[in-house]
């Protein structure tokens, strides 16, 4: 137990803003954290009222309960939004019920082997640079080479899946000497020995040479649609197909220099274009103009503050019955907790409060990185932004599972198991059979 007067310490340096004697304090009697002084007001509510920021980010750390008002019936960010104090007004606002963190699910002991990270070649970038090497395996007949026109990539049908068709030097070297040819350096595949290294590359043609490769394999073609098309793939082909697509999309999209609008040329096997105007600006100093792109997208589980719920949505280009997570484009200068809570508030009018990440994957529509977590809405009134979304609205655990294992009472449909949306429902009803 503490002395009145350890309180009335404790509350004074809180007023004055004296973090570290707020601190020590604290760790000598944990219980001062929500002690009352004159008028009802907590440490708090004085932090709030004299605009100390970093002494209400203290006491937040330690669980400090938000809730509880004064005798004039303020609560703390009552008290910091009328003295004009909104850092902390917002701070508050945002600050995580210790409640509410706790409907979080467990974070998972295990990375998940989610479709498209997974990865068997060395991507080797020393090697990007040194022409003689990359030459000598442009030029070697066991490289492999996967071909790519319009993006899609070349298969050949197996037992439901499409397999990646593997080409060799020989079988490209027609496509490779057209003019406008680019040539993606993946990776190589370690071998037995290490200086015995297999290079694969990846190629896009404008021409549809399907005619020219029947010949070889009557059952080959490029899979056509990126969605679901490359679904389609197996486990293992995946991750290589997000790498190359990327890049090769990156390539097609990107012929000019973005600075000057002038012609540019393919360098670092493929990862870095260079503007062929002397003086462009995009030649002094690194620009991440001259690199493959990548786009950041937080996609999230919202889960309702009564822990047996979450907020799923439909986008008007969904099959029937799909219901999804919701997701979107993180914005300059955004943090991926703020794009979270900024998404989520755009298309459902929900509120986010604690926000904790799961898991990332690469979508190579054409370059996106998808950024999973799991969040807690602080309100459950929704409002779908009907531009972007059909319906959204909240759907218990039980609705959750009925779908995942496709029981005849489900009422919406999953998103496939390929993408991180259905890794975060399966996480989050806590299924770990592999559905
Ligand atoms: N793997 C998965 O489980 C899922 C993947 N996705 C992917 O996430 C992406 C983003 O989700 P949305 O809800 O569409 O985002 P969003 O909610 O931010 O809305 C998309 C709109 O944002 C604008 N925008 C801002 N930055 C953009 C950029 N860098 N590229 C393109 N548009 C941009 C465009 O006007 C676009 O129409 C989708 O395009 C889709 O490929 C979406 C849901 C599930
Ligand atoms: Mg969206
Ligand atoms: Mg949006
Ligand atoms: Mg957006
Ligand atoms: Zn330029």
């Amino acid at each position: 137990m503490f002395s009145d007067e350890l309180r009335m310490r404790f509350l004074d340096a809180s007023s004055r803003g004296d973090v570290e004697k707020v601190s020590l304090l604290m760790s000598q009697s944990a219980e001062l954290l929500n002690q009352r002084g004159e008028q009802g007001w907590t440490a708090l509510m004085l932090a709030a009222r004299n605009g100390h920021f970093d002494v209400a980010k203290v006491l937040l750390s330690h669980g400090c309960d938000t809730s509880g008002t004064n005798r004039s019936g303020q609560t703390a960010a009552d008290v910091a939004q009328f003295w004009g104090h909104r850092h902390i007004a917002r701070l508050l606002a945002r600050a995580p019920d210790p409640d509410l963190r706790r409907l979080l699910p467990e974070r998972a002991a295990e990375e998940p082997d989610t479709f498209f990270n997974r990865e068997f070649l060395d991507r080797m970038s020393v090697k990007r640079s040194d022409s003689e090497w990359l030459d000598s395996k442009r030029a070697s007949p066991e490289s492999v080479f996967l071909l790519f026109h319009k993006l899609n990539p070349l298969v050949s049908a197996g037992a439901g899946e499409a397999r990646l068709r593997k080409l060799r030097a020989p079988g490209v070297q027609e496509l490779l000497e057209k003019p406008d040819a680019v040539l993606v350096f993946l990776g190589v595949e370690k071998r037995e020995k290490d200086d015995d290294l297999l290079a694969w590359f990846a190629l896009d043609t404008e021409d549809d040479p399907t005619q020219l490769l029947k010949a070889e394999d009557p059952g080959c073609f490029f899979l056509p649609g990126a969605m679901p098309g490359l679904l389609r793939l197996s486990d293992d082909d995946a991750g290589v197909v997000a790498q190359a697509r990327s890049v090769l999309a990156w390539h097609s999209r990107y012929r000019f220099c973005p600075t000057c609008g002038s012609t540019t040329k393919v360098e670092e096997a493929g990862y870095k274009r260079t503007c062929l105007r002397a003086g462009c600006r995009s030649l002094q100093g690194v620009h991440n103009t001259c690199y493959p792109r990548v786009d950041p997208v937080v996609i999230m589980l919202v889960l309702h503050p009564d822990g047996n719920q979450c907020l799923l949505g439909r986008k008007k280009t969904f099959p029937p019955g799909l219901f999804s997570c919701l997701a979107g484009f993180v914005e300059p200068g955004e943090a991926l907790e703020s794009a979270v809570r900024r998404e989520v508030l755009e298309e459902s009018g929900v509120q986010v409060g604690p926000v904790q990440y799961h898991s990332s994957q690469a979508w190579p529509m054409p370059s996106c990185l998808m950024i999973g977590c799991h969040c807690v809405a602080l309100t459950t009134d929704v409002t779908a932004d009907e531009n972007e979304i059909e319906e959204a609205r909240w759907f218990t655990r039980q609705q959750v599972t009925d779908a995942l294992v496709k029981d005849k009472r489900a009422v919406f449909n999953m998103p496939p198991r390929q993408a991180i949306a259905h890794l975060l429902l399966k996480h989050w009803t806590g299924f770990s059979a592999n559905l």
